[in-house]
């Protein structure tokens, strides 16, 4: 089985309009699908302005329009497709969902955003995604031909504990679509993708949207691409654009081979379980 793939992360603008940012979505995937992408990932919110307040009116429950689209365009151009995140709706709840397809178009995994994001900086940055989202229960990780994947959502880089159940479960990359803000990501971006990738000697990726000042939040942008020892092997700036990662999953086990974290861990003296499994 080879480990070796190509991987596009897109890092766009999102725009008011769903019906545009979905388009734009659609036309970025089939792009970087014919430039010979085997895996794409979209970036945190991509069909819906980060405001907790417009989540409820953007959301759509699974199956939904935005879902049909992008599962269509997998087939279309026979790529994995790590479809960013969206709103969606369930019964009462809404999720920040990221909704994970094969290329032939069928859904592979889902995860529901397990932290959500709280922020109350003196003089700056506010933000309370609690304030119309519910927190999924999930740990995401997916079968690729290439090799497992974990998925998770932004904040969720912040908690090791699920960085690690999802290598425990076998994930060889970590797949984060995300979006920082001003104050957050100079600050603590990098070195958190960094982290996750040498404390789980696995590939790490944070795919966020491109700064927009004209936004009532901003994002930092800065995708990244980082390997098992650390590496950024790709970084973007502020602007719109794509990364391309030629990827090895098996760096992985050599890394590991070297330097072997995982025969050292103390489980005589401590425990990493999961309690709840299903949303
Ligand atoms: O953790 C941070 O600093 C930012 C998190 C965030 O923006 C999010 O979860 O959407």
């Amino acid at each position: 089985m080879s480990q070796k793939f190509k991987l596009a992360v897109i890092q766009m603008k999102i725009s008011e309009s769903k019906v545009d940012s979905v388009h734009k979505a659609i036309e970025n995937v089939a792009y970087m699908a014919d430039k010979g992408a085997n895996m794409v990932v979209l970036p945190e919110m991509f069909n819906c302005p980060y405001e907790t307040y417009r989540f409820p009116a953007y959301a759509e429950a699974e199956g939904g329009d935005t879902y049909q689209r992008l599962s269509k365009i997998a087939k279309e151009k026979k790529v994995y497709l790590v479809a960013g995140s969206v709103p969606e709706v369930e019964a009462d709840r809404i999720y920040n969902t990221t909704y994970i397809f094969g290329p032939s178009g069928d859904l592979i995994g889902k995860h529901r955003k397990m932290h959500l994001f709280e922020i109350d900086i003196v003089n700056g940055q506010y933000f309370r995604e609690a304030e119309t989202l519910t927190a999924g229960k999930s740990v995401t990780v997916v079968d690729t031909e290439f090799g497992k994947i974990g998925v998770a959502i932004c904040f969720d880089v912040r908690f090791p504990e699920l960085a690690r159940l999802m290598a425990q479960q076998g994930a060889e990359m970590l797949i984060y679509p995300a979006a920082f803000n001003m104050t957050t990501g100079p600050a603590h971006w990098e070195l958190l993708f960094r982290s996750r990738a040498i404390d789980q000697q696995v590939f790490t990726v944070g795919c966020a949207p491109a700064r927009d000042y004209e936004s009532n939040y901003i994002s930092y942008g800065n995708s990244i691409i980082v390997n098992p020892w650390g590496e950024v092997i790709g970084r973007l700036n502020d602007e719109e654009g794509y990364l391309f990662g030629e990827i090895d999953l098996s760096e992985v086990s050599q890394i590991r081979a070297q330097l072997p974290l995982n025969q050292s861990i103390r489980d005589d003296v401590y425990e990493l379980k999961t309690i709840l499994k299903e949303d």
